[in-house]
């Protein structure tokens, strides 16, 4: 199996580096003329990937506002999935899991496994139970050439009171940074683990060079720019994927001006890295 890290890079060479989010907010099916109900998830979610999953490398379906509506939306949620694949985009899920280690194995099974219903490319991992109690994850990643995402410096302003926490010279978020590192060593062209460095985190001293993807959220609703992303990620910006979701959604319901939205946010981001 190809390693993730190899396909993401061919997906930011073909298509770029944005990364739209699919969130059915219910703010935004309001805006949208919907209803806030199962059919209205559904006619939101298959039109966005009607409009942009042709045209981007990634989305990042957020898990949350399918799981508010059970089963059905759950149901939603695997065609997502699978419709992005076929018209080829990769998926990143941003479910955010994290458990002890057994538990950890079960949503490796659910996220990484190509055979589960809701396997995808990748998914956000949580790393507050050590980082040691995701290696399911990381083991079905390097089984399955799936991808994985480590929260390390989020895009909310209460993510600090954790983050940068320190054990002696070392933060929590550098902790991450560095398991992530050492994941990563030797991959080429990209290693298969990431990180979650949102883009509205202000200047950081950590070294976010993990010879791995960077999934950064916080742009465009959340106020990130692409300076402040040229001024954060400086080199690391070579593997960043600067994710929005709200700022592209709002363009909808029609799919032409989705899909314009979709293709200005990657003709911004086109320069960073290089
Ligand atoms: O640090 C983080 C990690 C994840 N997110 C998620 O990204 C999107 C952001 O949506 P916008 O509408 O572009 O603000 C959302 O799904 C969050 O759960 C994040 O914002 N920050």
């Amino acid at each position: 199996m190809t390693p993730f890290g190899t396909r993401l890079a061919h997906a930011i060479e073909e298509r770029g580096r944005f990364c739209v989010g699919i969130d059915p907010h219910a703010a935004l099916l309001h805006e949208w003329g919907l209803d806030d109900d199962v059919a209205s998830l559904e006619r939101f979610a298959l039109t966005v990937v009607e409009a942009v999953a042709p045209v981007v490398g990634i989305v990042k379906p957020q898990s949350a506002f399918y799981e508010r509506f059970g089963s059905r939306g759950i149901a939603v949620l695997e065609r997502v999935v699978e419709e992005s694949r076929a018209a080829g985009a990769l998926v990143l899920m941003d479910a955010k899991r994290g458990d002890i280690g057994s538990t950890s194995q079960a949503y490796a099974d659910a996220y990484l496994d190509p055979t589960s219903p809701l396997g995808c490319d990748a998914v956000t991992a949580s790393p507050y139970l050590g980082f040691g109690s995701l290696d399911p994850m990381l083991e079905a990643c390097r089984r399955h050439g799936g991808g994985l995402f480590v929260l390390a410096l989020t895009s909310n302003k209460e993510g600090p009171e954790v983050q940068h926490a320190r054990t002696g010279d070392t933060s929590v978020a550098g902790t991450v940074l560095a398991h992530l590192r050492a994941a990563n060593a030797g991959a080429e062209p990209v290693g298969s683990f990431g990180a979650v460095v949102g883009a509205t985190i202000g200047d950081t001293e950590e070294d976010l060079d993990v010879n791995g993807p960077l999934l950064v959220p916080g742009f465009g609703a959340q106020g990130g720019t692409v300076d402040d992303m040229a001024r954060i990620f400086g080199r690391a910006s070579r593997w960043a994927l600067p994710s929005s979701s709200r700022d592209v959604l709002r363009a909808g319901p029609d799919v032409g001006a989705l899909r314009d939205a979709a293709r200005r946010g990657n003709d911004a981001v086109r320069g960073l890295g290089a």
